[in-house]
């Protein structure tokens, strides 16, 4: 009897992903939109899983955006990834669903801890102000799974770190999409529009991890079958950066753009730098597979099938 997984957030990036997996087949899926289940609902969230009474919940639901999209709505940011958080966790808790995946993200880490970032570093320091309100949200979602899983030890939730993602299935539209995809989309335009100029943000120093999302949703199915010996939290990243302006450059290149760059120095940097260690990683036997130049190709050949109305 394959086991029966629920996985939220099913229509965005990192669920797409999992569910094009071909480990996907392996096991029964549940992947309810918002419509469907609205996560901000507890009601909905207790109706729904006293139904279905999943094995597994990877918790891959949340209100997520880019540096610009975060400042525009700290409330939202905090509010919902914690309403989600608090009504899908303590509502499992409730149930006693057996195993939970939540995914945190990297930006959780205070802004001024030494870099590669460790897992045992949550909480060491102050937040990065762009991003706080969905800081605080993922570290309420990580301490509730940690808090659970030692008081119930029949439970096993347990969360993942992620540094940034990009690929397949991402958000294109520069309101609040992450560099990576905003930087395809802004130098495809530049190349249509025979552009020879792109704009930076900031002065492109700020160093990023971006993973591609389909070697993410390859890690979570590694880590189904060695679930109990998942570490309670883990990062899930590559181990190495890139400055924004090799981003630029080598997606430059790929798309052959031929122009050049301007900095604009009033807009928003974040952290300067969020590189996570990926020891735990390595000791738990998985590494990255996908290159950053075959990552931005693929993104890129998935962003060429999008109509204008779906960017
Ligand atoms: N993208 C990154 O760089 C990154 C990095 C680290 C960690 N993460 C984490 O990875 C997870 C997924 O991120 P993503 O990039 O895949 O986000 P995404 O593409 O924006 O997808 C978000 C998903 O959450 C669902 N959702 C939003 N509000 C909901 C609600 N009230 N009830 C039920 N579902 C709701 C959306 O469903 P609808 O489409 O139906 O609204 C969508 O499926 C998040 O936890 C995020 O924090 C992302
Ligand atoms: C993973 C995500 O990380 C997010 O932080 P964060 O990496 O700065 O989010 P990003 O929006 O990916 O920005 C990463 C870096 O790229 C620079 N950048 C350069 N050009 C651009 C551009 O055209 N668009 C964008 N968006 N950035 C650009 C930006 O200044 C910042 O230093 C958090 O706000 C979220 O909560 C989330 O956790």
């Amino acid at each position: 009897m394959p086991e029966k997984i629920l996985i939220t957030g099913g229509t965005g990036m990192v669920g797409k992903n999992i569910l094009e997996h071909p480990k996907a087949q392996d096991y029964e899926i549940l992947h309810p939109s918002s419509k469907e289940l609205n996560l901000l609902s507890k009601e909905q969230v207790k109706e729904y899983l006293t139904k279905y009474h999943p094995d597994v919940i990877i918790h891959a639901a949340g209100l997520v955006g880019g540096i610009q999209a975060n400042m525009a709505n700290p409330v939202g940011f905090l509010v919902q990834n914690l309403d989600m958080a608090r009504n899908l966790i303590g509502v499992a808790y409730e149930l006693k669903i057996p195993k939970l995946l939540n995914i945190a993200s990297s930006c959780m880490y205070p802004r001024r801890a030494a870099n590669p970032l460790k897992e045992s570093m949550i909480l060491t320091g102050e937040l990065e102000p762009t991003n706080e309100g969905y800081a605080l949200a993922k570290i309420f979602g990580t301490r509730l799974c940690e808090y659970i899983s030692k008081e119930d030890t029949q439970l096993s939730y347990k969360t993942l770190i992620p540094c940034n993602l990009y690929g397949k299935f991402d958000k294109f539209d520069p309101k609040n999409s992450h560099m990576l995809p905003a930087v395809i989309r802004k130098i495809d335009q530049a190349v249509q529009q025979q552009n020879n100029e792109v704009e930076i943000w900031g002065d492109g120093e700020s160093r990023r991890e971006f993973m591609y999302s389909e070697d993410l949703a390859d890690f979570i199915f590694y880590a189904m079958p060695r679930f109990e010996k998942l570490p309670q939290n883990l990062n899930v990243g590559l181990g190495f950066d890139y400055s924004i302006n090799e981003y630029y450059a080598t997606i430059a290149k790929i798309l052959g753009y031929k122009g050049g760059f301007k900095h604009d120095l009033s807009k928003p940097v974040g952290m300067k730098r969020k590189l996570i260690d990926n020891s735990a990683l390595k000791n738990f036997g998985w590494q990255a597979k996908t290159s950053l130049e075959e990552g931005i190709l693929k993104t890129y050949q998935y962003y060429k099938t999008l109509e204008n109305d779906k960017l």
